[in-house]
């Protein structure tokens, strides 16, 4: 709901379109969604150095980092994760527009967030990606130690713990990083992309 009042929406010069003819990309975000250690961010990262060293214009916003600063008075509860992801997905939404490739890296546990970030964008502009590792192998890597903090009860919420995670009903690409290398997910994506025409071949030639 829009508290403010009295406020007119700017159209701006640069159309959408225009950015996309210089840029020669198709912007999109691609919304990582899975369990913690899943991946997201592993996969997210070497997608963007990919697109990067193609010369194309992309950008990692990760939960962790972006909870040190736009969002760090949120935390753990569904209220205040269904805030974070909407607030994310404005932001997502606002790189498209300035025709940046977007990869978003948050576990967004629940569909109906999800789903109203997919509503914000045009259908194609809006890429899931389920990072579908089990969470036994999640666990088993415990990377930051903190499934072993949820099972001793010193976190209380944590996802695929005592927080539910929602799987995609239907998302775009599906990953599980049990059963495919990271090079091998860094590839899925960008073939989709090129598939999807997101990118020409031309892009995939290195620029650097
Ligand atoms: N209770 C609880 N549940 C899940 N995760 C927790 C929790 N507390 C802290 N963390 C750490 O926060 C990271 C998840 O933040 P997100 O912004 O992606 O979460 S959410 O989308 O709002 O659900 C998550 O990072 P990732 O491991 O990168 O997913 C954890 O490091
Ligand atoms: N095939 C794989 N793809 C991606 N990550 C993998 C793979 N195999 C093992 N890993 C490891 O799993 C961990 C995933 O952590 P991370 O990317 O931070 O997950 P998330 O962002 O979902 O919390 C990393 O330590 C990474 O090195």
């Amino acid at each position: 709901m829009i508290k403010s009042q009295n406020i007119t929406w700017q159209p701006t010069k640069v159309t959408k379109a225009a950015r996309q003819n210089l840029l020669g990309h198709k912007p999109a975000v691609l919304w990582f969604t899975g369990l913690s250690g899943s991946g997201k961010s592993t996969i997210a990262m070497a997608v963007e150095k990919r697109l990067f060293e193609r010369g194309l214009n992309s950008y990692v916003l990760d939960g962790d980092n972006i909870r040190f600063g736009l969002n760090q008075n949120l935390g753990f509860t569904a209220t205040d994760r269904q805030e974070n992801i909407r607030r994310i997905g404005e932001v997502a939404k606002l790189f498209v527009d300035a025709g940046t490739i977007t990869l978003t890296a948050f576990i967004s546990p629940y569909r109906a967030d999800r789903d109203q970030v997919r509503a914000l964008l045009a259908a194609d502009e809006f890429i899931e990606v389920f990072v579908d590792t089990p969470l036994a192998v999640c666990e088993q890597r415990d990377v930051k130690q903190l499934y072993a903090k949820a099972r001793r009860g010193e976190i209380k919420g944590f996802t695929g713990v005592d927080a539910p995670y929602e799987a995609p009903l239907k998302p775009e690409l599906t990953i599980d990083t049990s059963q495919q290398s990271l090079a091998q997910s860094v590839d899925q994506i960008i073939d989709y992309l090129q598939a999807k025409q997101y990118i020409t071949a031309a892009n995939a030639e290195s620029q650097l």
